[in-house]
């Protein structure tokens, strides 16, 4: 099996909603803190951040449901009174009581203010100004169904004002683990989660109603997660630096592999002189590119680095020590004849990519002649036409993770948070921007993992570095460029400060 476990990064393990409560218990017991107590420390993480965002004379409308996420609304609610902020209070009401510490911070409340309000039915929804800031503290990781009637209305209401919205832990409505699709949830601004990233603020069709996503620290004590399995985790720079293995001083360019990248075509080979330009930067010892020889002249003159096999004289497999497949390939026949020699006679991982994964979905047999340990880079489109659509980006992940484990391969899903997917679990990568989203981008990071593999890394081990590296050269591309400016080679040229950041620790 390529099976490769990282052990060492338990504090990004992403939790399930009955995960995080029994978090929240072993921190009450063990630290020891009582819940009340607790509760105030997440209040105080959520105002200060509040208080600092230069809100100025703006009133604040909270609007709390009668759980725990509810009683986090009431002591924020509180503790902006102690500041003098203009406080209202709503509370939904459904008949029953409230959590003890809910109770607790209402009495708290009522010491402070009249200003309390509770909702029996639509004609109790106070106008909310554009001017208003809304605190949402409805529902949070206690959500065990989607919102209906007077709660689902009254997200209808939040979300059709111009008021500024801050979610407290989750947008009400947005399940923390499963699809919270056609669902009524709350559109946030800002999301002010606690502790750690939840598995629903990693995928795109949560992006819109999560805002911008803050993780507030509020001191849940970290031996929790020493014990609990989880399927997901964030690889965080700790986990990288671990993996990372710096060049040894008395080493040649035979210590670090020959890359071969097959790639580019008629009207595509940009895409193979990118793939070619992040191979050389990512470290690999050599380079070469397989090619059309019509191309020969602009690789040697853009990229004097690399090597070229000519395409029309045949593969050849020879001291290679890693493949890359596909970028600009395109997906005539000659490609699919590359496609099938490359995956019947290279017997070591490969890097499949792009036009490579398009015609492997066109000729399924291909996907059982994948070597072992391979990494398939997928973009979702890819991935659809792979393995099927998805209902919503929780099954698509769901698939990415059971493929892994079915094919024997790292899948290496890409989007804002990419998922690296290898024997039925999963990562998520934290670097990179909006600025990446753009042509070239999977080009460079199929040469970088492609470089990654020649120089003897682990197919998963290379799969997150290269996601990780690719995403902090994008950042650190950040510097001199926009987020629109910024082009691929721009990435490629800001590895080097990325392996640096690396080294530094
Ligand atoms: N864990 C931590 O680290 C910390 C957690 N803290 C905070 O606690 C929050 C979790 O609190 P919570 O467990 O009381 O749940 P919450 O989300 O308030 O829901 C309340 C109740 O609503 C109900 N309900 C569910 N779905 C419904 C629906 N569709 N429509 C109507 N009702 C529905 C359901 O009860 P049911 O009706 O099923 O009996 C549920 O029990 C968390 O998000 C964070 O803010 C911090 O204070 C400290 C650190
Ligand atoms: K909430």
């Amino acid at each position: 099996m390529y099976t490769f476990i990282i052990n060492y990064c338990e504090r990004m393990k992403i939790l399930s909603a009955q995960q995080i409560h029994g978090w929240d218990a072993y921190t009450i017991a063990n630290e020891p803190i009582t819940s009340v107590n607790l509760m105030e420390r997440a209040a105080t993480a959520c105002t200060d951040y509040i208080t600092q965002q230069n809100f100025f004379n703006k009133p604040f409308k909270v609007f709390c449901g009668k759980g725990n996420n509810g009683g986090d609304g009431l002591a924020v609610a509180r503790q902006l009174l102690q500041q003098h902020f203009d406080v209202s209070v709503y509370i939904i009401e459904f008949g029953a009581a409230g959590t003890g510490d809910f109770q607790t911070n209402l009495q708290r409340l009522h010491e402070l203010t009249v200003n309390i309000h509770f909702i029996q039915d639509e004609g109790f929804f106070p106008v909310i100004n554009k001017n208003d800031i809304v605190i949402d503290a409805l529902f949070g990781s206690g959500l065990n169904r989607p919102l209906k009637d007077l709660s689902a209305a009254l997200v209808q209401h939040i979300n059709q004002s111009e008021a500024f919205v801050i979610s407290i832990d989750v947008p009400s409505g947005m399940f923390i683990d499963k699809s919270s699709i056609n669902n009524a949830v709350v559109r946030a601004n800002v999301t002010l989660t606690f502790q750690q990233y939840k598995l629903c603020f990693l995928v795109a069709e949560n992006a819109e109603n999560t805002g911008k996503l803050i993780i507030l620290d509020i001191g849940l004590l970290p031996g929790f997660l020493n014990d609990i399995e989880t399927v997901f985790q964030t690889a965080d720079a700790a986990s990288i630096q671990h993996i990372y293995k710096p060049r040894k001083p008395f080493s040649h360019k035979g210590s670090y592999g020959h890359a071969l990248i097959i790639a580019g075509n008629t009207g595509k080979m940009g895409a193979a002189l990118m793939a070619a330009h992040a191979c050389l930067r990512a470290g690999a010892g050599l380079t070469t590119l397989n090619i059309p020889s019509a191309f020969l002249n602009a690789v040697h003159s853009h990229l004097p680095e690399a090597m070229c096999q000519l395409r029309e004289n045949g593969l050849s497999f020879e001291k290679i020590n890693a493949v890359g497949i596909g970028p600009g390939l395109g997906t005539g026949d000659d490609s699919l004849q590359l496609i099938e020699q490359t995956l019947n006679e290279y017997k070591l991982p490969s890097v499949i990519d792009a036009d490579a994964l398009n015609i492997i979905s066109t000729h399924k047999r291909l996907s059982r002649l994948i070597t072992p340990g391979s990494i398939l880079t997928p973009h979702p489109k890819e991935f659809e036409r792979l393995f099927g659509k998805a209902e919503n980006d929780f099954e698509r992940i769901d698939t990415a993770l059971k493929k892994s484990a079915e094919l024997n391969c790292v899948i290496i899903l890409k989007g804002t948070y990419t998922l690296i997917a290898q024997n039925g679990k999963g990562w998520f990568n934290t670097t990179g921007n909006a600025g990446l989203a753009k042509g070239g981008s999977g080009d460079i990071l199929t040469g970088i993992v492609t470089a990654l593999l020649a120089q003897k890394y682990h197919p998963f081990e290379a799969a997150l570095l290269g996601v990780y590296l690719h995403g902090l050269a994008a950042d650190i591309a950040l510097e001199k460029q926009s987020q629109e400016s910024m082009i691929a080679s721009d990435v490629v040229n800001c590895l080097g400060a990325a392996f640096g950041g690396l080294l530094m620790g």
